[in-house]
């Protein structure tokens, strides 16, 4: 007002030919009464462009004229709170490029650290949309269901940014993971992109939004998505992973196993049912392996005191080759020969197994009963006998050179992996060879990671005695019964 009134006044008074001193003097006290000029108020920042934690400081001294001149994105902390809220908040966070954000901006609060860096552009808009589903007070932020576009206001195209929080991402997958929730961690974590994602159709983009049709760079919004969630779902695989090594494996397994068995066992095989009261699983805290592999369960009869006179049993480490030719092999099995009385053992291994069973008694002593053909009381197809113990087929599990592996179930309900051996044709020095696995599991009982051999039994009774002999005497022929190592 004064000075609009003064520059119209003065020169008006000069004109008049008035001295300058004369006219500064009567203009001023002739303008210095005119009110100011009110100007409308400004127009209201974009605040759309200002609403985040990270523009607010950028945005302040922003004329907001030239808020459509901004250009290269940095990082964005995007403030949970806001969001989350609203439906589909887009909002468009104008970044200038003269001013450049802080590249990393630590993640406070429940504030969303993203990954806006467009190097290579200039003037473009970055766009910054939220979930929809989620809903922060029940949810951890979902990283991986954040997703930038930018939009380069140069060609019009769109471009995918991955979100950066990689840190981020694997802490919460740390803190849910202490649940042991794996389902609901892989549900919460990738609820957003089975929801939107998977079903992300062509000309799309996660939100169900249209792209534009020219959109040049739809392939690499596609990978760049991939690169998302694949990365998110390698980290639940290895969290996944890492989560069973530190559990038990022997429980893990077993309980799993076994839980399974019993039904099965139940429902599928027609011999005499096993009555699953319980997993007997103390007695096998040795039992370290991770592929269900075992033969027997001898808890009642100590394996140093088996009657060995007739049988031994094995059982086979996965893989596990032994192949010295020592004669010095089955020293365990001579060992556990010394047995003095084998008869009573076996009867009392036989009574305690399982009274109700329809398993063959031990002849007794009698030269009458001995003569007389075995006749077997178990149904083989349904059965394996080891050391008088009937173990119940749940299938074959696998087979090697030598021998077949069945998966089986005592009455107690423990699952074991059960190696059978068939002696029938082979020579006797083959057949000798295969005692060596009883002697070096014998060894390593106890030892970690290595399969526990629980029981063995060698139904031929030459080869039986030339392994108590401890040499191999029998060099020629070859086995003609049907005779097993299990
Ligand atoms: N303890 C076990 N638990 C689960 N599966 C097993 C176990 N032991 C063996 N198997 C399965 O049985 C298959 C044959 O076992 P293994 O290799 O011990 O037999 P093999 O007759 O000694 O073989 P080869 O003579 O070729 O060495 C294995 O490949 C594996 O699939």
């Amino acid at each position: 007002g004064y000075k609009d009134c003064f520059s119209r006044c003065y020169p008006d008074c000069r004109a008049k030919g008035n001295g300058k001193a004369f006219c500064n003097y009567t203009c001023f006290f002739e303008c210095i009464s005119v009110p100011a000029p009110v100007f409308p108020p400004a127009p209201p920042q974009a605040e759309s462009s200002c609403s985040f934690e990270c523009a607010k400081s950028s945005c302040a001294h922003l004329d907001p004229g030239t808020m459509q001149n901004f250009s290269r994105a940095s990082r964005v902390l995007v403030n949970q709170g806001e969001a989350s809220k609203g439906s589909i908040s887009t909002t468009s966070v104008a970044v200038n490029n003269d001013k450049k954000l802080p590249q990393k901006i630590a993640n406070r609060g429940a504030g969303r650290l993203v990954n806006v860096g467009l190097d290579q552009r200039k003037d473009s808009v970055v766009e910054i949309r939220t979930n929809p589903q989620e809903d922060s007070s029940l949810t951890p932020p979902s990283i991986i269901g954040t997703v930038i576009n930018v939009r380069d206001n140069n060609t019009g195209s769109f471009e995918r940014q991955q979100v950066e929080a990689g840190m981020q991402v694997e802490e919460k997958k740390e803190s849910l993971a202490v649940s042991s929730s794996l389902d609901d961690l892989k549900n919460n974590q990738f609820s957003s992109s089975d929801n939107s994602n998977l079903t992300f159709q062509k000309g799309q983009d996660q939100f169900g939004n249209r792209v534009p049709a020219n959109d040049q760079d739809s392939k690499q919004h596609d990978l760049a998505k991939i690169r998302i969630y694949g990365t998110g779902e390698a980290h639940m695989t290895q969290k996944r992973d890492e989560l069973r090594n530190h559990q038990s494996m022997d429980q893990f397994v077993r309980s799993a196993v076994v839980g399974s068995a019993c039904a099965t066992t139940m429902s599928v095989h027609s011999g005499p049912p096993y009555q699953c009261t319980n997993v007997a699983l103390a007695g096998h805290s040795g039992f370290s392996t991770q592929m269900s592999s075992a033969v027997e369960n001898m808890s009642d009869v100590p394996a140093h005191s088996l009657p060995l006179g007739q049988e031994s049993v094995v059982k086979e480490a996965d893989g596990q080759q032994h192949q010295q030719q020592s004669l010095q092999m089955c020293e365990g099995i001579r060992e556990n020969m010394v047995s003095s009385n084998a008869s009573h053992l076996k009867s009392q291994v036989l009574s305690a197994n399982n009274p109700s069973a329809n398993v063959d008694v031990e002849p007794s002593q009698s030269s009458k009963v001995e003569k007389a053909p075995r006749k077997k009381k178990y149904d083989p197809d349904v059965f394996f006998k080891v050391n008088g113990k009937l173990y119940q087929k749940l299938g074959k599990i696998g087979s090697g050179g030598s021998s077949e592996v069945h998966k089986v179930i005592t009455s107690d309900c423990t699952i074991y992996a059960l190696k059978k051996i068939k002696l029938k044709g082979r020579d006797y020095p083959t057949a000798y060879g295969f005692c060596q696995e009883i002697e070096y599991l014998n060894k390593l009982k106890g030892k970690g990671n290595i399969i526990q051999l629980i029981d063995h039994e060698v139904t031929d009774k030459t080869l039986l005695q030339e392994v108590i002999n401890g040499s191999m005497t029998v060099k020629d022929g070859r086995i003609k019964d049907d005779q097993y190592i299990h």
